[in-house]
């Protein structure tokens, strides 16, 4: 039998990882350009990148006995069920040696969410939605040009309709937590990461006392929460 990642999670999996690590949700409609950022946001702030699409991509390619159920939902712009992408996701956090990761394209569904929170045990640090006009992400994903089977204009209708039934849910119910960073995706990869910066500047100090690399007491959390908003605020691009 084939040994898939999440065969070995049911079997006992990797052992849970000693610190918390600070999590970043990235959300969007297909083509916002999430995945092209990410990459940036690694390159300057030590981020581990990870895009659920791309675990589902690895499991089709691995052929895990998943594989045909993930490649069909793929092909039809649908949620593969939470079970299977919160495994693989879990997976990556507790085996990479790293406590700071974008989670790409997660949560898609209010029960992708909660299933997360269920299974991981805690919610996200902050969330990155990138918000691009239907028009200029059908435009993108349509140039992608990469031979993804999800990339024609019969899946990205139904992929912008899940979107907007299902993610957007969860973008409102993390807005109402006060945790999203709303970016203007329009423009020059340039113009948006200049947007996406001052979000992690600001978020620098609370990442680097939440993760130890800061001495000091626990009662600073509250506050550095308030100083980041405020920043944000004031100065959100
Ligand atoms: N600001 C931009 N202007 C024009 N094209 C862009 C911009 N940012 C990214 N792209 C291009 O648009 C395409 C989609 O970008 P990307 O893959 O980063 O989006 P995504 O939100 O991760 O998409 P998906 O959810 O479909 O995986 C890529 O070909 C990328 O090179
Ligand atoms: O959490 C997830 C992430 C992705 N999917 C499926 O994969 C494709 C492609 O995802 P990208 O983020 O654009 O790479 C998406 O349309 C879904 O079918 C998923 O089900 N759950």
């Amino acid at each position: 039998m084939l040994s898939t990642d999440i065969q070995k999670l049911e079997n006992g999996g990797t052992s849970p990882r000693e610190t918390t690590p600070f999590i970043t949700f990235v959300l969007g409609g297909p083509g916002s350009g999430k995945g092209t950022q990410c990459m940036r946001i690694v390159e300057n702030f030590g981020f581990t990148h990870l895009s659920a699409g791309d675990l589902l991509r690895h499991e089709i390619s691995s052929n895990s006995e998943y594989a045909p159920m993930i490649l069909n939902t793929i092909k039809d712009g649908k949620i593969v069920p939470s079970e299977v992408t919160v495994k693989l996701l879990q997976k990556a956090i507790e085996s990479i040696d790293n406590d700071k990761f974008l989670i790409d394209g997660f949560p898609r569904s209010e029960e992708n969410r909660l299933q997360y929170e269920r299974i991981i045990g805690m919610e996200p640090n902050v969330v990155l939605f990138f918000d691009c006009p239907q028009e200029e992400m059908v435009k993108r994903v349509l140039n992608r040009r990469q031979g993804r089977i999800d990339d024609n204009e019969e899946t990205v209708k139904e992929r912008l309709k899940v979107f907007m039934a299902l993610t957007m849910p969860v973008v409102d119910y993390y807005a109402k937590r006060g945790k999203i960073y709303k970016i203007d995706a329009t423009g020059t990869e340039d113009e948006i990461f200049a947007r996406v910066l001052p979000a992690f500047a600001s978020l620098q100090f609370e990442m680097d006392y939440l993760l130890g690399h800061l001495t000091g007491h626990r009662k600073f959390t509250e506050p550095c929460k308030i100083v980041r908003l405020f920043l944000w605020t004031v100065w959100p691009s």
